[in-house]
């Protein structure tokens, strides 16, 4: 029989109960008892879920309460000791480290938090010393769930992070020089402890995730799997079988670092359907094969026929018994399920499928493939069904977007003059100080705000209501402002629920959901809207705020929009036509709020591009010169239709830019504000390298986490910036955009941040 499986399932729940209850403990409204009582419920829900799907092995310790390797970080006693000496119980130490601490007299900042993978989904990065040892828990998360779903009937097969994986997505604590796959000795033997605490607990097998396969590692990272399943195998029935998971992206430049002895591999068929043949002929003569071909990471519905296609390809080569058919990653990048959406266009709505319809197609296909497709004919029926007439409509096609498309001429990449001309005509303007002080764009998004959408949204108040609502948020923001003595201002986006969602609702092309959540880190969650056809702009989109803006503040005020290429990776996109033709489209719509913003009188707009670094192919090479080809060409276009005079800025919140530094600069936007907070100031040596000639931001403290910088860390942050970059043209801003903060300790960290620019706003005018 073929087996069908899951690999994770989204942990938020059918109406994001997670994040409520997160929040609401955070918040002090709910004891843990009863958070972790809730999480407990979701858990088995899901698994419920999932088997009454007809799906035969389900996930457990998939879940987790902010991020599922910061769960490794704890059980494993991997735990800084800037947490661990804090005296704080287990659940308050994790979200420490997950978010920071700074209450009953512990001060402790976050540990960096970055994207896993590709996806925009974060992590927390595992941060090593260079004594590190590890201790396993004496109450392993991944037994305790194991045993929670067989108590409840459910027998599952337990999520871990691999050893290497592990050690490899880490990194050196600040001022330690560990290279953490060194540290592989002495991590093993925990591993060792869980496998067998598993298998004691009756798991027959275990999905052991090694995603970091898919890159180009480098040598001593991927000679370390060798070692780690040499050791595996050779504890033999003492642990469970493992299945060694690989996902979004390709195995076949890493085969021989694939372990020899392993009972079975799981690789992405959706993401690379080619490598299908190559690691068929490279996994052992008894191992199993975990074909992943439902897709975790978009909303369409599978291709029914094309998958059972793919597993049939395996099954002739292996049969049935060494078959998995699988979700190509964890589920935990769509959302909880198509049935919340009521009200979705229902020719549109055919298209679609969210993790608990995945589950079904899931078995729909192990079913077809074991007992033959005429046992699931009906369903096979209705899918070719919308399969054809998803691909026949006229919703996904628009004859003048096309059409403008073909018209675009070199020229329209480019600004008018180069920047020293420009930056020259931007400051007759704007007359800025020194270490010029801003703000990334988005200020705390408070309840009231949050209400007054939602009252818009039921009907509750008439849209006058809601713009006055807002026009009265943006002048209080405005006061803050003044009060804070910033230099360029922002409108503080009141009127944006998301910085994507708010386009896609305005662009012609979108289809948009009401509960379609999927989680971007802790409790954190984002409904991107999803690209069915092609993509215009109906009217313009922000200038109403930003103008109202203008009117009422007496120092420059930026306009913010969301970039076409981070529009493009944070909806679902289309997986009919090429991105590189979702993004031109996208960046087509943007020029033209761009133009009608600088016609509004913005003389400073910031295009923001914090996705654009995800989209980054996994592996260098051709593909990613393809990439950063059309996604930086979208950037220009999106841009530089406006005048010399009117600055433009870009912000990312990332400062890893040594492998595609170039890009950046191509990108030829005036000002760039980047994160820098988290991460080692040295990153910044390649704008000295490549005699970066604009202007910077290196964010000067970390948003995510509620904890209030002190001016004087501030100043120790810019000072050591300077070391890197000129006062001319360094820029004092926060690391990202504040939304998801409470106003008091904005205003604390900004007026610490505007006094530490200030301090050297005097030492380098003197
Ligand atoms: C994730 S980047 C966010 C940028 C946006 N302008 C904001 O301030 O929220
Ligand atoms: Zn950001």
């Amino acid at each position: 029989m073929v087996q069908s499986a899951i690999l994770g399932f989204p942990r938020m729940g059918v109406n994001r109960d997670l994040k409520k209850a997160t929040e609401a403990y955070w918040g002090g409204k709910v004891s843990q008892t009863d958070l972790l009582a809730e999480a407990k419920r979701l858990r088995l829900a899901h698994w419920k879920i999932q088997k009454d799907a007809g799906v035969n092995i389900i996930p457990s310790n998939d879940f987790a309460l902010y991020d599922q390797v910061l769960c490794h970080i704890q059980d494993f006693g991997a735990v800084p000791e800037r947490y661990s000496s804090s005296n704080l119980d287990t659940v308050d130490e994790y979200f420490a480290m997950g978010r920071g601490h700074q209450k009953g007299g512990v001060d402790v900042p976050s540990l960096e938090m970055v994207k896993w993978f590709d996806s925009n989904y974060h992590y927390v990065k595992p941060t090593f010393q260079d004594n590190q040892t590890f201790k396993l828990t004496s109450n392993p998360k991944a037994v305790v769930e194991y045993n929670e779903a067989k108590e409840a009937g459910i027998d599952t097969r337990p999520v871990l992070v691999g050893p290497v994986s592990f050690l490899h997505l880490g990194k050196a604590d600040r001022g330690q020089t560990v290279d953490p796959i060194d540290l592989l000795d002495k991590l093993l033997p925990v591993y060792e402890e869980l496998l067998v605490q598993l298998k004691a607990a009756g798991a027959e097998t275990v999905q052991i995730d090694e995603p970091v396969l898919v890159f180009d590692l480098p040598a001593k990272s991927k000679a370390a799997f060798k070692p780690a399943y040499e050791k595996f195998a050779s504890l033999g029935d003492k642990i469970p079988k493992l299945v060694f998971t690989t996902y979004f992206g390709d195995i076949v430049h890493n085969l021989d670092a694939l372990p020899k002895d392993i009972y079975g591999v799981h690789v992405d068929l959706v993401r690379n359907p080619e490598q299908l043949e190559t690691v068929l002929g490279a996994i052992g003569p008894n191992a199993i094969f975990s074909a992943g071909v439902v897709d975790g990471r978009n909303i369409w519905k599978t291709n029914l026929k094309r998958a059972i296609e793919t597993a049939e390809t395996a099954i002739q080569r292996l049969g049935k018994d060494r078959v998995i058919v699988a979700t190509s990653s964890s589920l935990l990048h769509t959302p909880h399920t198509l049935a919340s959406e009521k009200k979705l266009d229902p020719e549109i709505a055919d298209w679609f499928s969210f993790a608990c319809e995945k589950a079904t197609e899931i078995s729909v296909i192990a079913k077809a493939v074991t007992d033959g497709p005429a046992n699931v004919r009906e369903a096979l029926e209705a899918n070719a069904k919308s399969m054809q007439a998803r691909a026949t409509s006229t919703r996904t096609n628009n004859p003048a977007v096309k059409d403008r498309q073909a018209k675009i001429t070199g020229e329209d990449y480019n600004r008018k003059s180069e920047f020293p001309v420009r930056i020259d005509q931007q400051q007759k303007k704007l007359k800025l100080p020194l270490f010029p002080t801003t703000t990334i764009g988005s200020f705390p998004q408070t309840k009231e705000i949050r209400l007054h959408r939602s009252k818009l949204t039921k009907g509750e108040i008439s849209i006058a209501e809601y713009d006055r609502f807002i026009e009265k948020e943006i002048e209080d923001n405005v006061k803050i402002q003044d009060e804070l003595d910033l230099d360029v201002y922002v409108h503080g986006e009141p009127e944006r629920n998301d910085m994507v969602q708010f386009f896609g609702e305005r662009f012609d092309g979108y289809a948009f959901t009401t509960h379609a959540w999927v989680q971007s880190y802790g409790s954190r969650c984002v409904r991107p809207p999803i690209i069915v056809g092609d993509i215009s702009r109906p009217a313009p989109m922000t200038v109403k705020e930003s103008k109202y803006a203008v009117s009422v503040a007496k120092k420059p005020m930026k306009g913010m929009l969301t970039g076409p290429v981070t529009c493009l990776r944070w909806s679902f996109p289309r997986d009919d036509v090429h991105q590189s033709v979702q993004a031109e489209q996208l960046a087509l719509a943007l020029r033209d709020e761009v133009v009608d913003l600088e016609k509004a009188g913005i003389d400073v707009i910031q295009v923001d591009e914090p996705a654009l670094r995800e989209g980054l192919p996994l592996r260098a090479g051709e593909e990613r010169t393809k990439y950063l080809d059309w996604a930086v060409k979208a950037f220009r276009l999106s841009t530089s239709g406006v005048e010399d005079a009117t600055q433009i800025h870009s912000h990312f919140c990332y400062s890893e830019f040594q492998d595609f530094f170039y890009a950046i600069a191509a990108l030829d936007a005036d000002v760039l504000s980047i994160e820098n907070s988290k991460s080692d100031c040295k990153l910044l040596k390649v704008f000295v390298d490549e005699a970066y000639p604009r202007h910077i931001g290196p964010g000067v403290y970390d948003i995510h986490s509620p904890r209030v910088p002190s001016e004087q860390e501030i100043k120790d942050r810019i000072e050591e910036m300077l070391q890197y970059l000129k006062p001319e043209q360094l820029w004092i801003d926060p690391d990202c955009g504040l939304k998801t903060r409470q106003w008091k300790e904005t205003k604390e960290a900004l007026t610490n941040m505007v006094n530490a620019a200030k301090y050297f706003r005097a030492k380098y005018t003197k």
